[in-house]
């Protein structure tokens, strides 16, 4: 069974009328979305500037709502749910990672990696087990105690991630975790998410605008005019 099924999905936005008097103007980002992926893939979703990468990762992870059309998360419909199944949702089985970090300046990798499992009430000694679980995975077992203003971009996204799957979700949602790092730091981050895939067979879905990481994944998807379509965009005719 796929552990996603997108069934025509559509997100509208309605804009206030630029003029009084005349109806709201219509965005139509995603116009009927069909998809569905395996548990453990690991695929890359790209596609030009506003083609909707960002609002159809949010609607996968019950961030945002479509407007129309279904998903399912394990045979179960999300979108079905009331705000408390939503926010469980996010909470149990997702973890999100955007370009920029979101890390606590004040707190440590520690603390930050800590704190997604204390705002769920778990036992404090448990939480920080977990974290420090992940730092190590994520290879920052030697440090915990920094801030991220004594982490490198690359260490801070770590962190990032590591917070992530602190909760250990089934599934990771990353939205350019890598847009914001030089290319050797990027590469790096790359390949510890294909590890993290390989490993605990996380299923992961990453927004890139990364030629090189979307050819090097298993699976390669691409927002075209409010559509999926498979594979990278067509080179274009000489
Ligand atoms: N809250 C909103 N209200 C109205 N329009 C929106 C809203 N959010 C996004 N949009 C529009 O929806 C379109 C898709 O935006 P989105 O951020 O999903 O694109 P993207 O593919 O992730 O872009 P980028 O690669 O530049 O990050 C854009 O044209 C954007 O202007």
């Amino acid at each position: 069974m796929p552990m996603l099924e997108v069934r025509g999905l559509v997100k509208t936005y309605l804009m206030a009328p630029e003029h009084a008097g005349r109806p709201p103007r219509r965005v139509e980002v995603l116009r009927g979305v069909d998809l569905d992926i395996l548990p453990g893939e690991m695929v890359a979703l790209t596609g030009p500037s506003g083609s909707g990468k960002s609002t159809f990762l949010n609607v996968l992870g019950a961030l945002d709502v479509p407007t129309a059309g279904e998903v399912r998360f394990e045979g179960e419909a999300i979108f079905g749910r009331d705000e408390a199944g939503l926010a469980a949702f996010r909470n149990e089985a997702v973890g999100f990672i955007f370009q920029s970090h979101h890390l606590l300046p004040e707190f440590t990798a520690l603390e930050n990696a800590t704190m997604p499992a204390l705002i769920r009430r778990a036992p404090r000694a448990e939480a920080r087990r977990a974290a420090l679980e992940m730092l190590d995975l994520v290879g920052l077992g030697d440090r915990t105690d920094h801030r991220p203003g004594e982490l490198s971009g690359g260490e801070q996204q770590r962190v990032a991630l590591a917070r992530a799957l602190c909760l250990k979700p089934r599934l990771l949602l990353a939205d350019e975790p890598t847009g914001n790092l030089d290319p050797a730091t990027a590469e790096g981050i790359h390949r510890l998410l294909a590890d993290l895939n390989a490993r605990l067979g996380i299923t992961m879905v990453i927004v890139t605008h990364n030629e090189q990481l979307a050819d090097a994944l298993p699976r390669r998807l691409r927002l075209s005019a409010g559509r999926i379509v498979q594979g990278p965009a067509a080179a274009p005719a000489v």
